[in-house]
């Protein structure tokens, strides 16, 4: 996609040896694309002022805001330009079954253009049965391999917090989003890829994931095609990781989970065991396995710091399971809970619902593969070839009919009468979803599971074993310079202070 950070694209390519490229760029888009309009049967059609970026600075602004306005305007269906795509969103939840359904709208033409870019992985687009298989190993994912994951990551969480739990009970102050980050990223390793075997294993994590973070900053430039050469010593930077998760470096590190075995199987069918490229897969599951999670986990804390008399119910909820279930807090991490049990925690839940319903800013994309019509309840739409579909999620998630004061966090807005709330309503008809943090369809989220188990089991330790207050008055924002790409991250990092129990 190309929509994602007008302002960005516009910096790195006007200083120093873009600013050529970008003239020629600008002038070549600027006759192309300024000359389309709207055709019978069409969406309304939004262009903006702005030549190819279209109202893209605009949603860059205020995402969920300017398509408020947008959807008061032109109603719940319209077309976009964003940064030289032109994208007809559908707004009405009602509706979004026949876009997932439609065989012509395609997720993988549009994944595998953004897996190609960013990732430079080349075959995925040239052969569809390694795809396929690729895609079997989301199975691992899932049933009971995720419970043999969640094991992995209760492991790997004593291994993270052990060491704090010896230091005497005196403050300790952090910032939120780093902490997050890092825990987030050993558990998430360790758990999916195993232990590094060197002596050196923390350096080894603490450099992987300094480097992807640097990476991941880039992300939206990368997304929105702009050349990897532009962007200083990124390229470098992912060769770096690419070649520590290739097959040789791998095989450094022990323990590997059922879906890392299965993928390296499957890779090894496809490629020479030598390849580059095979790092260059694990890389892009990587990168999809932390950095949603890693806001996710930020967000949720953040909150529920925000928040205290939240968090004092969901500590009640947790010691209440632990008494039910005859555990104490022993020397070290040594409370154990199953699938069952963690599931039990319903205000646990709820929370981080309530935390994903606020801050997902992603979006949900098909590629319109040829001139078609597509028949929604209300209307028939004509598209066109080359274009996309999107969803919206915080049109949903932030609709008055929906949700009762949207803008507000209600740590128990998934709980009804002592049970989970799984009914929401729009013009009086029962929604079938209501929360879409981790897409739809086809192109949902396999990690989906995963990441509810490692955030839950992350927030029992801290809510367990740690007192936890915020420090920083100043509240966060979400940062929309990766808009449309996830759960964003926040404008300035929050510090907080927690210190073991006594
Ligand atoms: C709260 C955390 C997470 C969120 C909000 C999230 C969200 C998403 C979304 C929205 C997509 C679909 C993207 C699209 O439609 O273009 C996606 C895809 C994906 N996610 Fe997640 N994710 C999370 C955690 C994880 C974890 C923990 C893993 C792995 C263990 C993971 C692995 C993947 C993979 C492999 C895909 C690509 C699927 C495909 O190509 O069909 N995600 N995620």
């Amino acid at each position: 996609m190309g929509c994602f950070s007008p302002e960005l694209w516009l910096r790195q390519l006007l200083s120093g040896p873009g600013l050529g490229l970008a003239a020629a760029l600008l002038l070549l888009v600027l006759c192309l694309r300024a000359r389309r309009t709207r055709r019978p049967g069409e969406p309304p059609l939004i262009k903006g002022w702005l030549p190819y970026f279209g109202e893209a600075l605009k949603l860059a602004k205020d995402p969920i805001g300017f398509m408020a306005t947008l959807q008061k305007q032109y109603g719940d269906t319209f077309t976009l330009l964003l940064g030289g795509k032109y994208i007809t969103f559908i707004l009405d939840p009602f509706q979004y079954q026949p876009v997932i359904k439609n065989q012509k709208l395609s997720f993988r033409i549009f994944s595998n253009k953004i897996v190609t870019r960013v990732f430079d992985v080349k075959k995925l687009i040239m052969d569809d049965k390694m795809n396929d298989e690729l895609h079997t190993s989301y199975q691992f994912l899932q049933g009971k391999h995720l419970d043999s994951l969640m094991e992995n990551t209760m492991q790997s969480l004593r291994q993270v917090f052990e060491p704090q739990l010896l230091k005497t009970t005196s403050w300790d102050t952090a910032d939120l989003f780093k902490f997050c980050s890092s825990v987030i990223f050993e558990t998430t390793f360790t758990s999916l890829h195993g232990n590094y075997l060197a002596d050196d294993r923390k350096t080894f994590i603490t450099e992987l994931r300094d480097d992807l973070s640097k990476f991941d900053d880039k992300f939206p430039q990368l997304v929105s095609g702009m050349p990897i050469e532009l962007l200083r010593n990124i390229k470098s930077i992912r060769m770096k990781l690419k070649k520590h998760l290739t097959t040789e470096n791998l095989a450094k590190i022990q323990g590997w989970s059922e879906i890392i075995q299965r993928r390296q199987d499957t890779l090894e069918k496809y490629y020479t065991p030598e390849d580059i490229e095979i790092g260059a897969h694990h890389l892009s599951f990587l990168w999809a396995s932390v950095t949603n999670t890693t806001s996710a986990m930020f967000w949720t804390m953040y909150y529920l710091l925000r928040h205290p008399e939240a968090m004092a119910v969901l500590r009640d909820e947790i010691d209440h399971l632990l008494q039910s279930t005859g555990q104490k807090k022993g020397p070290g991490l040594s409370i154990h809970l199953t699938r069952e049990q963690l599931d039990s925690l319903i205000y646990l839940e709820s929370t981080i619902l309530e935390a994903l319903r606020l801050c997902t800013v992603s979006g949900i994309f098909r590629f319109v593969q040829e001139d078609l019509t597509l028949h929604l309840e209300t209307q028939d739409y004509r598209l066109r070839k080359g274009d996309f579909v999107g969803i919206f999620p915080p049109a949903l998630h932030y609709d008055p009919e929906v949700f009762e004061a949207p803008e507000e966090f209600r740590f128990d807005r998934f709980i009804e009468d002592g049970k989970k709330k799984t009914t929401f309503y729009k013009r009086g008809k029962k929604l079938k979803h209501y929360v879409i943090p981790f897409g739809f369809g086809i192109s949902k989220c396999p990690g989906r599971f995963l990441a509810f188990v490692e955030i839950k089991q992350l927030l029992v330790i801290l809510l367990t074993y740690f007192d936890l207050e915020i420090i920083s008055d100043k509240p966060a924002a979400l940062n929309f310079s990766r808009v449309l790409l996830g759960v964003p991250y926040p404008d300035c990092d929050v510090s907080f202070r927690y210190k073991v129990k006594s």
